[in-house]
This record gives C-alpha cells, structure tokens and sequence, in this order.
C-alpha cells in the first residue's frame, strides 16, 4: 500500500486542523487550549485507497450500502480517492472532486456529471459544508455524510441531547418506526438514523466539555458506536477504543436521499463547537 501524503494544516490562533488531500478527510481539529475534538484511531491506516478510521470522512454518492442496500464500496467512493485542493490559507480550505476523478467501475455505477466542492472552515468552531451542483443534463440522486468521529472520554457516559421524540431507524435490530425518548445513552452497539438534522449536543462529564452540533442541508443525524465486540473486528480499531468515541453525523440517507436538478445545488453543512458542560 502506497503511504498517503503529509495532511495539509491549517492553523491560526484560534484552532488547528489536518485535512488529508485523500477524501479532503479532516482527520484532526484541536481548538486553542482545548483538546483534540476529533477522535482518530491509534490504528487508523494512511495509505491510498483506504479510508482513515477518524476524524470526518465524506461519504458520497451513497451511504453505506446505500438504500438499496446492495452498493458497493462502503459510504461510496469519495472518502478513498483524492479530492483536488483548489485554495487554502490558515482558515479555510477548498477541495473539489468531480465525476473525473472517479474511477472507471465508480463512473459506470454513478453515471452523473457533478461538481462537489467541500469548503473546511477552522477557528474556534470546525465548520465543514459540501456543496454538490449537477453539472449534467439528468436529475441526479445522491445520498451522503459527514461522518464526523468525535472524541469523548467514556461514551457509557456521555448524553447525546437534541434528538427527544424524533423518530429513527434502528440499523442494528432493523426496526423502522422507533421515537427517541430523552437524551441517547450508549449502552451497546448503536447504529441508527434519525430524522432530523439537529441540533445535537454531547455531553461529556469525563472531558468536562460539551460539543455543539448544528447542521444545514441535512435530514438525518446518524448515531454508531460500535461497542465491544465489533470493535474488536474492525482491523484499524483497537480493542479498546469503542469507548472513546462517538460518531455524530450529519446524513440524507435511506428515505432520505436528494434529488439534484440540472444545474442545481445542493449543500449539507455541519459545524462543531466545544461548550462548557
Ligand atoms: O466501517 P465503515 O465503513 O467506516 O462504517 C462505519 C459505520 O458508519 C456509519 O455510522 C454506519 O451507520 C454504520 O453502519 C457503519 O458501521
């Protein structure tokens, strides 16, 4: 496996954040005088073609297995391919992909002409948007994410607040029609969509620090931790990391994919502050 390419850094008083060209994967985000905010695997692989467990990848132009089911890679191919760097100074940086990027077999999958251009913002909030314009002559259907991996330091302690009554689909059991009721508490493996876009707080006593979640062009927050016994089968995990993580994500998934007219936009923004407990 070929080794990926030194991240660019962005970093000015306020935060500093690593962003692979590969996928424009943030993988790192410390504000000043703060932590890390991002978790990022100590087993996590850098290398092309593999996505890096951590940090926020992008997946695009489906979700998962996509809502079919059937789809092929994982989350799609755009967090395992280079994205093109367009602009960076210390605050923000501008990536592109477009359908000429994609590998030939991703093309014929995905036969669409598009332009997704991902905007990372960094300073005292993470602030990542995708922008993705139909640039064919068809309506196009997409799903996606930013499947941001936060960091926590017991996540059998952490309340994930924001989402009390809103209905979601529980990937683990495959029920459909589940509400919420209060805050979520991890208490084994999770893996669920829920119908809204927040906003979304984790409340982490152990850290001392709440992390603030708030989301534009998004349907779905998407909740996983993987808990004990799938962590140890995921390769670039360690064993014990299942507890210092949680992911948080902003989706338009399952039901909830988007059609793109020709010649349209459409933009998925998620953004990331750290708050007092
Ligand atoms: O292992 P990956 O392909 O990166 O996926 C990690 C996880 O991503 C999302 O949260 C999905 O809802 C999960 O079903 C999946 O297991």
């Amino acid at each position: 496996m070929t080794a990926l390419q030194q991240p660019l850094t962005l970093a000015n008083v306020q935060g500093t954040a690593t962003v692979y060209e590969q996928g424009a994967h943030v993988a790192s985000w410390t504000p000043a005088q703060q932590d890390p905010v991002l978790f990022l695997s100590r087993k996590a692989v850098f290398a092309e073609g593999k996505a890096i467990r951590g940090g926020v990848p992008i997946c695009f132009p489906w979700f998962g297995p996509g809502r079919s089911g059937d789809r092929s890679p994982a989350h799609g191919y755009a967090r395992t391919i280079p994205w093109r760097p367009v602009s960076a100074t210390d605050e923000e940086a501008v990536f592109r992909l477009t359908e000429a990027d994609l590998p030939e077999q991703a093309r014929a999958e995905f036969p669409h002409e598009f332009s997704c251009e991902y905007t990372v913002t960094v300073g005292a909030a993470l602030e990542m948007k995708l922008a993705t314009t139909n640039t064919g002559g068809e309506p196009m259907e997409i799903e996606e994410a930013l499947h941001a991996y936060l960091a926590v330091g017991d996540v059998r302690q952490a309340g994930v607040q924001g989402l009390d009554g809103v209905s979601y689909v529980d990937k683990v059991t495959g029920k459909t029609d589940m509400k919420q009721s209060g805050e979520i508490v991890i208490s084994g493996e999770t893996d669920r969509v829920y119908r809204s876009g927040g906003p979304v707080s984790v409340v982490d006593p152990l850290l001392g620090r709440t992390l603030r979640i708030t989301t534009s062009g998004a349907a779905d927050t998407v909740v996983w931790n993987p808990w004990e016994d799938n962590a140890r089968a995921i390769g670039d995990f360690a064993d014990d990391e299942w507890t210092a993580m949680i992911c948080v994500e902003a989706a338009n998934a399952l039901d909830d994919y988007v059609t793109i007219a020709p010649g349209e936009t459409h933009e998925i923004v998620y953004r990331l502050e750290v708050g007092s407990i």
